[in-house]
């Protein structure tokens, strides 16, 4: 036995990499010229696959192309790799050749599933997807999909289309086949993107058909009317279904309602986390979320802040409530700050992000600009001039606090136009009332505050007014976000003072990232401390009242200074008159006499 028949018999059934042994696999007899030859022509048709030369369309059928190339190579490819295989596997033992075989095979599939995972990237990057996370599944194309892939309700898809939504949006894409694979997520897509119905579809889907084991799934919201709205599209979306869907109104009838003698006949809660709260901490606790499978966090962002405005604590003891095994999370919104990203990467489950665009930014469809008015009374000048040149209802106009609404609300009232305001002193009645006039056309100009700033989808508003310069960038992005929803346009004016001067960097810069002409001076301008910012997004900068009448307290002030000023230069002439007297004679004693006192002095 020499060294080659050692060597061929060690090496039986191994592969070579034929460009490094090449010369000594051929030396010592272990392979053809043929095999090199097949191997050579597999890597050449990769290489070529790879670089696109693939004459199949891309963009024509996308659905079909995702199906085909999910990892099954197609039989075609396949035959015309074996019959080289075979040719040259003449010589080969039986066994051999079945080695090779699959060997080759499991090379197609390597390469399909590199293809497949190319047309992925392509898609995505086509609709702006960045999905991060371990096996992240492929983005749907159609809503249909999702019948075929995950066994979404045909009811559901049907609903979706008679309401208008045929295709999916970007987030849909991506987070549904996320959220039908049962995996935590933490979604972020720009504002009016349709992100309700991203979360609303698989929590249908999991939730299958009602039943009576008490809450199945809970629904967040930072407001009420949030709240409200939402449950009013998962209604709409799960029409036909059965579901029982609840949002909770008055916490006095939630209790009879969902307490432990109710017959536990309800699927889904929509709420907000403070009446949540006030139910659980009732004695026994007066709802019970020991089924919760799906838990969704909207406007996540928001209910993660701490303090007057944010819901942090809250939302801890919703979570400790939601304690069943199988409790899943979702936490969307349209902004995220580096603290929930840190908290979800930390205490999420194999967690995916799913980010549409580029973070924390607008809308770009929104059309947006800075205009400078000098003072408080400028922004009422202008906003007067708006109102006379006349504009195209439905219009939000945003003002800091819920005085400054009432301040701008009484001196709109009796300009000619439609006008109402919502803002947290109202009633429910007043706040529904008004959103429902407002949905209808019945009211052309709605001031508000940052109540209405979050997810609410007036549909159609035209023009955003940051009346009061917004406190942080974040609610910027908000604020604008009611108009140019779901692809359509929309215009957004801030107003801004002398005093707002140094806050304007940071909105100039979400604007340019939304792709709006910006003045360079604007983007030039100082930023802000860190300090500074951060006052500013804990409280609102005080402001001059909104009125053009004058303020007779402001009056009656600025007089007394007045009086006090003059008092004080007053008792200083005084005082320097005791010091200086000599100067005061010569003052006093005109030019002739202070000749003659000068002659007698000398004369002295
Ligand atoms: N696939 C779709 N095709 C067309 N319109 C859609 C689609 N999905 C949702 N919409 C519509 O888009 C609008 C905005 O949706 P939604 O309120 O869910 O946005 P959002 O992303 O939650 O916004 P925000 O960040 O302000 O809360 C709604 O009127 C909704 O009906």
């Amino acid at each position: 036995m020499d060294s080659s028949d050692i060597f061929r018999k060690l090496g039986f059934g191994a592969r070579f990499d034929f460009k490094r042994f090449n010369m000594d696999a051929k030396r010592l007899q272990v392979i053809s010229a043929t095999d090199k030859d097949v191997e050579d022509e597999k890597e050449n048709s990769a290489a070529k696959r790879l670089a696109g030369s693939d004459e199949e369309s891309t963009e024509s059928t996308p659905l079909k192309r995702m199906k085909v190339s999910n990892g099954h190579a197609s039989s075609e490819e396949e035959d015309v790799h074996l019959l080289g295989a075979m040719k040259a596997d003449e010589h080969l033992t039986r066994n051999q050749r079945k080695k090779r075989k699959k060997a080759s095979k499991l090379k197609v599939v390597e390469l399909q599933k590199l293809k497949h995972e190319e047309e992925i990237n392509a898609y995505k990057k086509k609709h702006r997807i960045h999905a991060i996370g371990a096996d992240v599944p492929d983005p749907v194309v159609t809503f249909h999909q999702l019948n075929g892939d995950y066994g979404l309700n045909q009811t559901i898809i049907d609903n979706m289309k008679g309401c208008g939504l045929e295709t999916p949006t970007p987030i849909q894409m991506q987070a549904i086949p996320v959220m039908m694979e049962r995996r935590e997520i933490l979604a972020c897509a720009p504002t009016g993107s349709g992100k309700t119905a991203a979360f609303l579809l698989p929590v249908l889907c999991h939730l299958k058909t009602p039943q009576k084991n008490g809450f199945r799934a809970l629904i967040l919201s930072p407001t009420r009317e949030l709240a409200k709205q939402t449950y009013r599209e998962c209604m709409r979306i799960s029409d036909g279904l059965g579901f029982r869907i609840h949002y909770i109104n008055k916490v006095s009838t939630a209790i009879d309602k969902f307490g432990p003698k109710s017959s536990q006949r309800f699927d889904i809660l929509v709420t907000t986390p403070n009446r949540l709260i006030f139910m659980l901490k009732q004695e026994p606790p007066a709802i019970d979320l020991k089924n919760i499978e799906w838990l969704i966090v909207d406007e996540s962002d928001k209910l993660f802040e701490d303090g007057k405005t944010g819901f942090r604590e809250q939302l801890a003891e919703i979570f400790k409530a939601c304690d069943s095994t199988n409790v899943r999370r979702a936490f969307f919104s349209a902004t995220f700050t580096y603290d929930v990203e840190e908290w979800c990467k930390l205490n999420l489950d194999n967690v995916v992000q799913v980010y549409i665009g580029a973070r924390n930014s607008a809308t770009h469809t929104i059309e947006q600009k800075l205009e400078f008015v000098g003072t408080e009374t400028g922004k009422l000048l202008a906003i007067r001039d708006l109102i006379r040149k006349g504009f195209q209802p439905p219009v939000l106009v945003f003002v800091q606090s819920k005085d400054r609404a009432k301040e701008l609300f009484k001196e709109l009232l009796y300009d000619g136009i439609n006008v109402d305001v919502i803002h947290a002193g109202r009633t429910q009645a007043q706040r529904d009332r008004v959103v429902r006039c407002f949905r209808q056309g019945d009211i052309w100009l709605l001031i508000c505050t940052e109540l209405m700033g979050r997810g609410i989808d007036f549909k159609g508003v035209n023009l955003v007014i940051n009346y009061d310069f917004p406190q942080t960038a974040i609610s910027y992005i908000h604020r604008i976000g009611r108009t140019g929803r779901a692809g359509r346009g929309g215009s957004a004016v801030t107003y801004y003072t002398e005093d707002d001067l140094k806050f304007v960097h940071g909105i100039a810069h979400v604007m340019k990232g939304a792709g709006c002409p910006v003045p360079d001076f604007m983007l030039n301008m100082k930023k802000p401390t860190r300090e500074l910012k951060v006052k500013m997004k804990k409280s609102a900068p005080k402001r001059d009242t909104i009125s053009t009448m004058p303020n007779k307290k402001k009056l009656r002030e600025k007089q007394m200074r007045e009086a006090a000023e003059k008092k004080e230069k007053g008792e200083k002439k005084k005082k320097e008159g005791e010091i200086r007297p000599r100067k005061r004679i010569v003052k006093t004693l005109g030019k002739k006499n202070k000749k003659d006192l000068v002659k007698k002095k000398r004369k002295c």
